[in-house]
């Protein structure tokens, strides 16, 4: 199950707030931001500190209210449902993991199907099986937030935003606290889950490399999220829009030098050094894992 999300020409403005575009104005955070993002896809927000990608993900939600315009979710305005439910409907997965601190991992997982109404052997059963795909050892289960690594955290946020099996996981920097090797584990993770799943993923980077290894779709934004361009990484790299995306994707950078490659029939990104720093066309999809289909 996956939904499509709609942003209709949505503007917010915080009160008091001072920063974004039109200063003398009062400021927009997001000023008239339009998209659709289709259904089992993920979209990547990019763009730097401020410059409303937050605002645009807690939209979807409901845990910001837009000051004009709408959000649509499969077709339907989401100001006219139950924010409660609509938030049990959606995953979300935050920089921090925003675990419980007091709750073991497993009651973590199964918080939401739980409150669902989901009885207890059958939450518990899906939230082990969630942590075998997310590549989380059972053994953790008992253990408390605080005796998690920071990488093993942010798998268990995943693992918990997957519990009720939302047709929407909204990320925001999910992966931005943890070190770089673990960062890229965390992104292969997703990508081999979504291929499973095929959510409609939402996520938030600053990360120019992490979008491109994750986004089928990235949208690049200044401030007030007025779109700088959007298209598909190989889109982005090879046809910039100006040279605002130009030096945000750091193509006039020397020591950066991006490149792309054919390999193994996918487009890969590639740095100067020859590292590799993402793929632009998804893979083959692997046979999919029947989490949405548990008992
Ligand atoms: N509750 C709030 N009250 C007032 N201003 C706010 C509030 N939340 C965000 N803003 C302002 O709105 C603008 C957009 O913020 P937002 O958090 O959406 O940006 P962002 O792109 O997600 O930034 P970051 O990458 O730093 O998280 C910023 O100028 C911010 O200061």
């Amino acid at each position: 199950m996956s939904s499509t999300i709609e942003f209709r020409s949505v503007t917010k403005r915080y009160p008091g707030h001072r920063g974004g575009r039109r200063a003398g104005e009062g400021a927009l955070a997001v000023d008239s931001f339009s998209a659709r993002v289709a259904a089992g896809t993920t979209t990547v927000l990019l763009g730097s500190s401020g410059c409303g990608k937050t605002t645009l993900l807690r939209m979807v939600n409901r845990m910001v209210e837009p000051s004009s315009g709408a959000v649509l979710v499969d077709g339907d305005d989401v100001a006219a449902s139950d924010a409660v439910s609509l938030r049990r409907r959606t995953g979300y997965v935050m920089q921090s993991a925003g675990l419980l601190p007091h709750r073991r991992v497993i009651d973590n997982i199964t918080l939401v199907p739980r409150l669902n109404g989901q009885d207890r052997s059958r939450a518990r059963d899906r939230a082990l099986e969630l942590m075998d795909v997310l590549g989380l050892s059972r053994d953790l289960s008992e253990r408390y937030p605080h005796q998690l690594s920071g990488g093993q955290a942010q798998r268990v946020g995943v693992a918990r935003a997957l519990a009720a099996d939302p047709g929407i996981l909204l990320m925001d920097e999910p992966f931005g606290a943890v070190d770089p090797l673990v960062r890229r584990e965390l992104q292969q993770e997703l990508l081999r889950v979504q291929r499973g799943l095929g959510k409609t993923i939402l996520f938030i980077t600053h990360d120019v490399d992490e979008a491109l290894a994750l986004g089928d779709e990235i949208i690049l934004l200044r401030q007030g999220a007025q779109v700088a361009q959007r298209g598909s990484g190989t889109e982005l790299l090879t046809t910039p829009a100006d040279d605002f995306v130009v030096r945000f994707l750091g193509l006039d950078d020397t020591d950066r030098r991006l490149r792309l490659e054919e390999r193994a029939e996918q487009r890969v990104v590639l740095d100067e050094a020859g590292r590799v720093l993402g793929r632009l066309e998804p893979a083959a999809p692997e046979p999919s894992r029947p989490l949405g289909a548990l008992p």
